[in-house]
């Protein structure tokens, strides 16, 4: 399912969520959706889903607008949204069977779904347990199940791993590699690099409501890695750097910038033998995406107590 989102603005009274959104997402890829906490991510994924209906410019599915057409194609998508939505007093099973029974499942076709789903997020022996004795990872596993119940040709999956533990995780990330594998395209949020690096094809990169950046990880990096050489030791200090590029105070030690980096590095290496200073560590570094939102916005992806 390709989905071309075309000039979109949102406003909630004031405040502007969405500033002349344009993005086209490949059908059957992954794409990420990555940004900071209230940069619009969530906002742009409910316009896509249909939660929210009054926005500016256009939203194309497969070439037909979504809002002339917003029932059919509202049932080829799985929307996964940040709160986890079950029924606690009830087992992960009822709850798969109720929820499928909503998206107008029954009978036979609707066991074997939710057989099937159970199995998909690696909670079949644990189905008949209640919810509430669940962890936050298998609540989340589950909430994922139901959006997979009528089989949608898009998933959209909004910051999926927050508060879920490790083993979760990787159910998660597996899940969606093989949902990809079969052909479903994916919208995937997160303020975590890692993660759009390792699922995503292709990705944007979402600041105060405007795309700062849009494609694959391979031509983000080409556009803006700059490479540099990284050095820790006791007795450094920019002073004994500056001759060899433009310096940066980073993670205990200092980035220098330079478009030679091997040159740069065996320069400092050899400098640093003749005056015996101490030295912890010495490489080449490249941007990572991390690196390249703060060199774009001038802010970073996480809060600092993150
Ligand atoms: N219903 C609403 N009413 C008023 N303001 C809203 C509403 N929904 C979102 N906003 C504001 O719009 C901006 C974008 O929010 P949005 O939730 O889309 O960001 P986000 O990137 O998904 O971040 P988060 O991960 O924190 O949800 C924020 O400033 C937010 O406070």
């Amino acid at each position: 399912m390709e989905i071309k989102i075309e000039k979109v603005s949102k406003t909630f009274g004031k405040k502007q969520a969405l500033e002349d959104i344009s993005l086209t997402i490949p059908s059957q890829s992954c794409y990420g959706l990555l940004g900071p906490n209230g940069a619009g991510k969530s906002t742009l994924m409910k316009i896509i889903t249909g939660v929210i209906l009054d926005y500016s410019g256009d939203v194309v599915v497969d070439n037909q607008k979504l809002n002339r057409n917003l029932p059919a194609i509202q049932r080829k998508i799985g929307y996964v949204s940040q709160e986890i939505s079950l029924e606690p007093t009830l087992s992960a099973q009822d709850n798969l069977m109720f929820f499928g029974r909503m998206y107008g499942l029954s009978g036979s076709t609707l066991k074997e779904r939710v057989a099937q789903v159970l199995a998909q997020v690696g909670l079949t022996n644990r189905r008949k347990d209640l919810i509430h004795t669940y962890s936050g990872g298998m609540k989340r596993r589950i909430n994922i199940g139901v959006a997979l119940l009528h089989q949608p040709e898009l998933l959209i999956m909004d910051e999926p791993t927050v508060g879920v533990d490790p083993q979760s995780r990787n159910y998660i990330f597996e899940l969606i590699r093989s949902l990809k594998a079969s052909g479903t395209t994916i919208i995937y949020s997160s303020h975590y690099m890692e993660e759009i690096q390792t699922l995503c094809d292709e990705l944007a990169l979402i600041d105060e409501g405007q795309v700062v950046e849009a494609g694959s990880l391979t031509a983000i990096r080409k556009r803006h890695t700059k490479s540099s050489v990284f050095v820790k030791g006791a007795d450094l200090s920019a002073d004994n750097l500056a001759q060899y590029g433009l310096v940066h105070e980073q993670k205990g030690g200092f980035t220098v910038e330079t478009e030679t980096p091997l040159q740069t590095l065996q320069q400092i290496s050899s400098a640093l033998q003749t005056s015996n200073l101490v030295v912890e560590q010495l490489e080449i570094s490249q941007s990572n995406l991390e690196d390249i939102f703060l060199s774009l916005t001038g802010s970073s992806l996480r809060d600092h107590n993150e």
